[in-house]
């Protein structure tokens, strides 16, 4: 078989050889692409159709995502923020959150240094791409590249931030200025996470207010192991696609451990599932998204949601967004709250941990919530 002949079978009708589409999708626009090729064609279920349609799975109007005022948290209006939290938690798995403490120069310069990074000569991005999905960096495209069989219409940049000070010095050293801003930004985000978890753990009624000794089962106190856990950083791009509701940035998924706090700019993009049908949440400029992983969907067991998302993309805009993700070390186990487990409400979860989270996605394609079903032990 010609060589032609091969690329053909493996990647349909088109004519654009498989290794430009390993390259990722800014390259493919860089190179003048009109039409998006058949491999990142979705099925009509799974894109069903950005906003302006007749879809029944699409709202018409853009979210209002809960609203958390992080100064009022640690403010005398506790009780009501916290009760705010959950509810925003258990209905949407989603919240925003706003005066958080981090200035706007920080994280203007995470997006715009991140944005940079992506514009950089492909062969300087190139440095980082490898298929281990425990590197330190790791740069890619679509989702699982290697198990995907449809494509999505995203580059990333993955960078693993604890122990920081021995990883920053493998983190890209282009642009210049790419580890002090995205070091910097790292560092708050950790702190942000953790003064969040602290208010989670009181709204789940686990830890009261001011009693941070109090502890959960023979002195385990969670905080404790997540401040020493896991952060993983990842700067998404998303070019603008010239057919962009054929296609998607993300498809449906969940996202992993505890907490991710993400930072969108202004372009809309990120949708999620809310009352069944996929929802735009509008980007407010400077304020983190701040979503419920499977981790604490798990650790709460069943009360806090970890809720579907995906990305469209548009024609007109390319988008970029930083996500970080905290969690347990690896090699912790994340079970049910012992605090969060009676009669009423058994255990609903099997224990698990983060290694059998990364060599269960390095080997199946991920799609939706396949993980965290497969930890549930009754229906909730
Ligand atoms: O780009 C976005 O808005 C969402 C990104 C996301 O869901 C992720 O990185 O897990
Ligand atoms: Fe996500």
């Amino acid at each position: 078989m010609s060589h032609a002949n091969a690329i053909t079978q493996q990647w349909g009708e088109d004519d654009t050889p498989k290794s430009q589409y390993e390259k990722g999708v800014k390259q493919l626009i860089d190179n003048g692409l009109k039409k998006v090729p058949k491999k990142y064609i979705f099925p009509e279920s799974d894109r069903s159709a950005a906003r302006n349609t007749e879809d029944p799975n699409v709202a018409k109007q853009n979210l209002q995502l809960p609203i958390i005022d992080f100064a009022d948290l640690l403010g005398p209006c506790r009780t009501q923020v916290l009760q705010s939290m959950a509810n925003a938690c258990e209905e949407y798995g989603f919240f925003q959150l706003v005066n958080h403490g981090i200035s706007n120069d920080v994280i203007k310069n995470m997006l715009d240094v991140s944005g940079r990074f992506f514009n950089l000569q492909f062969e300087e991005r190139a440095k980082y791409i490898t298929s281990d999905v425990k590197a330190v960096v790791r740069y890619g495209t679509s989702f699982n590249q290697t198990k995907d069989t449809v494509y999505c219409w995203r580059d990333f940049l993955k960078l693993l931030c604890n122990p920081l000070p021995d990883y920053l010095s493998h983190w890209p050293s282009s642009p210049v200025d790419f580890r002090q801003a995205a070091g910097t930004y790292a560092e708050e985000t950790k702190y942000l996470f953790l003064t969040l978890m602290q208010a989670i753990i009181e709204s789940l009624g686990i830890i009261e207010a001011n009693k941070e000794k109090e502890t959960e089962e023979n002195g385990y106190n969670i905080l404790k192991d997540l401040k020493d856990g896991s952060q993983m950083m990842i700067s998404n791009f998303y070019p603008q696609c010239p057919e962009p509701n054929l296609t998607l940035g993300m498809p449906p998924h969940s996202d992993y451990g505890f907490l991710t706090l993400l930072l969108q700019d202004e372009v809309e993009g990120l949708q999620i599932q809310f009352q069944e049908k996929w929802v735009t949440v509008q980007p407010i400029p400077n304020a983190f998204v701040i979503n419920v992983g499977d981790h604490l969907e798990i650790y709460s067991n069943g009360k806090y949601k970890s809720v579907l998302h995906r990305v469209l993309v548009n024609s007109v805009k390319s988008r970029r967004s930083v996500a970080s993700l905290h969690g347990l070390p690896f090699n912790h186990t994340v079970r049910p709250s012992p605090k969060l487990i009676d009669e009423v409400n058994p255990k609903r979860y099997a224990d698990t941990d983060f290694n059998s989270f990364l060599s269960y996605i390095s080997t199946t394609e991920l799609k939706r919530k396949d993980f965290l079903d497969s930890r549930r032990l009754t229906s909730t």
